[in-house]
Parts: C-alpha cells; sequence; structure tokens
C-alpha cells in the first residue's frame, strides 16, 4: 500500500521562478504554488500517495516564529491522524536548519518529517528542485525515516536537523554537518541510511509549543577584534530574555565582554556561549569558566540553532543549570 504523505510548502528558491533559464542569481523566490511543483514530478505518485497544503509563500529570509508556531500545530495534527503517513516541508534554504531545529524540537510524532529545498529556481536549466522533492517524498515515505527526528533531504543526502547547517551560498551541495557528516543518501528514489541522529527530539522533547503565540525574545551578539558587547545591553533593554555569544574558537570573548555579559547574567539574561567557527564543540568551562560567570555552553550548535534551543527552553524555565542540561540534551 501506498503511504499517504503531505506537502506543507513555505515558498523558496524551489518555487521560485527566473526570468531567464540560465539566471540562477537574481530570480524571484517564492511565487509557485505547491500544487504546480507536484504537477511538475508526476513519479511522485509512484512512490506515494501525495497531496500539498500551501501554509505559507515567503523567501525564507521572512519566514517568522507565527509560521514556525503554525508549522508545528499542522504538522501534529496531520500526523496525529492514522491516514497520514509522513510529511514533507518545502522551505528556502537560507533558514531552512532554523525551521528544522525548531521542528524537531516540536513535532510530537515519530513518523517521518523531511524537509526540503532547492538552490536552483525551478525555471532555469538542471533546476534541482523536482528530483530534490522526489528524494524528500521517498525519504518521508521509508519507514527508516521514522523515529529519526526532522530530516533535512537536499542534493540526495539525508541530513540531521539538529547538525546540518548551509555551507555555500549557491552550489547545489550547500547543505553539510560539517565533520559529522550525512546520515545517509537517497539514490534512485532509495533511503540508504548508515547512522541516526544520537540526541533527544520530536517525541521525546520535552517542549510544547501548542497554545503559544509567540517565543521569548533571544539576540544573537558576533565576537570580533574590537568588540565591547553594547549590542547586548541595547538587546536586553529592547527586551531579550537570552543572548547567543557567537563567540572565538572555545566560546571565548575579550574580558570586557565576558564581564558585561557576567553582569547581564547576574540581573536574570540568559546567557549562551557558541562559536562562530563552523565545527566543534564549546565546552562547558573552557575559554571562560560558565560557573564563575553563569554561562552555559552550546555544545555543538551553532548560534542561530543555539538560538532555537534557548527560545524554546525559556519557554520551560530560565535556570542556568537546567537549561544547560538542555543544550546537553538535544
Ligand atoms: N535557495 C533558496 O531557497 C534561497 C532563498 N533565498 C530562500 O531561502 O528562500
Amino acid at each position: 500500500m501506498k503511504k499517504n504523505i503531505v506537502i506543507l510548502a513555505t515558498g523558496g528558491t524551489i518555487a521560485g521562478k527566473a526570468a531567464s533559464s540560465t539566471d540562477t542569481a537574481c530570480y524571484q523566490s517564492a511565487l509557485l504554488p505547491i500544487d504546480a511543483l507536484i504537477a511538475e514530478v508526476p513519479a511522485l505518485q509512484d512512490i506515494a500517495s501525495v497531496t500539498g497544503e500551501q501554509l505559507a509563500q515567503v523567501d525564507s529570509a521572512d519566514m517568522t516564529h507565527a509560521v514556525w508556531l503554525a508549522l508545528a500545530a499542522r504538522i501534529n495534527t496531520l500526523l496525529a491522524s492514522p491516514a497520514v503517513d509522513g510529511i514533507v516541508v518545502t522551505h528556502g534554504t537560507d533558514t531552512m536548519e532554523e525551521t528544522a531545529y525548531f521542528l524537531n524540537l516540536t513535532v510530537k510524532s515519530a513518523k517521518p518529517v523531511v524537509m526540503v529545498g532547492a538552490l536552483r529556481p525551478a525555471n532555469v536549466i538542471s533546476t534541482d528542485g523536482p528530483m530534490n522533492l522526489y528524494d524528500a517524498v521517498a525519504l518521508a515515505a521509508d519507514d527508516a525515516a521514522a523515529g529519526c527526528g526532522v530530516l533535512v533531504a537536499l542534493n540526495d543526502t539525508i541530513n540531521c536537523s539538529r547538525d546540518v547547517t548551509k555551507t555555500n551560498t549557491a552550489l547545489q551541495d550547500a547543505f553539510k554537518a560539517p565533520e559529522l557528516g550525512y546520515l545517509g543518501y537517497i539514490q534512485a528514489g532509495k533511503p540508504y541510511f548508515y547512522r541516526r541522529p544520537a540526541r533527544k527530539h520530536t517525541f521525546a522533547a520535552e517542549f510544547d509549543v501548542a497554545g503559544l503565540v509567540a517565543l521569548p525574545k533571544v539576540e544573537i551578539i558576533y565576537t570580533y577584534v574590537g568588540n565591547d558587547s553594547s549590542l547586548a545591553d541595547a538587546a536586553v533593554a529592547a527586551g531579550a530574555k537570552g543572548i547567543i555569544v557567537a563567540g572565538v574558537g572555545n566560546g571565548g570573548m575579550s574580558a570586557a565582554t565576558r564581564q558585561n555579559l557576567t553582569d547581564l547574567a547576574r540581573r536574570g539574561t540568559v546567557v549562551v556561549r557558541s562559536t562562530r567557527v563552523s565545527s566543534g564543540i564549546v565546552t562547558r568551562n573552557s575559554a571562560i569558566c560558565d560557573d564563575d560567570c553563569g554561562f552555559i555552553a552550546a555544545d555543538t550548535l551553532n548560534p542561530q540553532k543555539a538560538r532555537v534551543l534557548l527560545m524554546l527552553a525559556l519557554t520551560r524555565t530560565s535556570d542556568p543549570a537546567q537549561i544547560q542540561r538542555m543544550f546537553f540534551e538535544y
């Protein structure tokens, strides 16, 4: 029996159109409706019973927390039904990793959820959208994808939403988990898994966004030579409950920044140390003594993903010890 897969569309380049068949740079994203994308790939119906819903139509730079909450709610409703076996979410690639990690922590089901996009708009030579969509549906319809949390399928690869990041502005192999690697490949409509996500996700996660209308405000500050962290003060004055530091190396920062953020942490702002380096762990009590400063170490989460986890953590608690536990678990 064919699996029932629902595609929730949100826009991005996979739904984009260029003025010419060779313009892969200056084109309009988020134009084509999901029914048109499905109609472009008749082979989808050979591997699953596929239906589409248009949940948003935006370039992913314009993705919002409101759409995230609507997506989580819709996916949870659909997957609670025995009539739905898996979900594919089409999305722009620029912020896909953030949406994927948010859903990885808020979807309450072991059924497959696969995010997909494209690096080239739909009407240019060698567009990657149709094959990516086919791969994503094949993955969502495969039992091996169950219990893996939210997956990201692009360029014939299967990626863990926690670890994957966009590593190139334009190439079709932009999505990678630096050093940690792919979970597997998809070839000729068949997924091949070689490893599974190790961290807690979806049905095992403690976050419940049902009924939420907004997420706590968390800002990211970048560290560089001459940085004085005054942007962190501005963020807190504007209502930020948490600050992510994109630190140097193992979450390092200048002595002045450390002192300023320690003062903010003592007054109740939750401060998380991530890194501007593209891979590796920010280890607790490494470049900075978190115990002394009241900080939290982000482990291997990049700044934008650390922000997603901190926003969700702040819906449950503002206790740094509890939040540090979450950064080691998720
Ligand atoms: N390749 C893409 O999808 C990029 C696009 N700007 C987006 O993120 O919506």
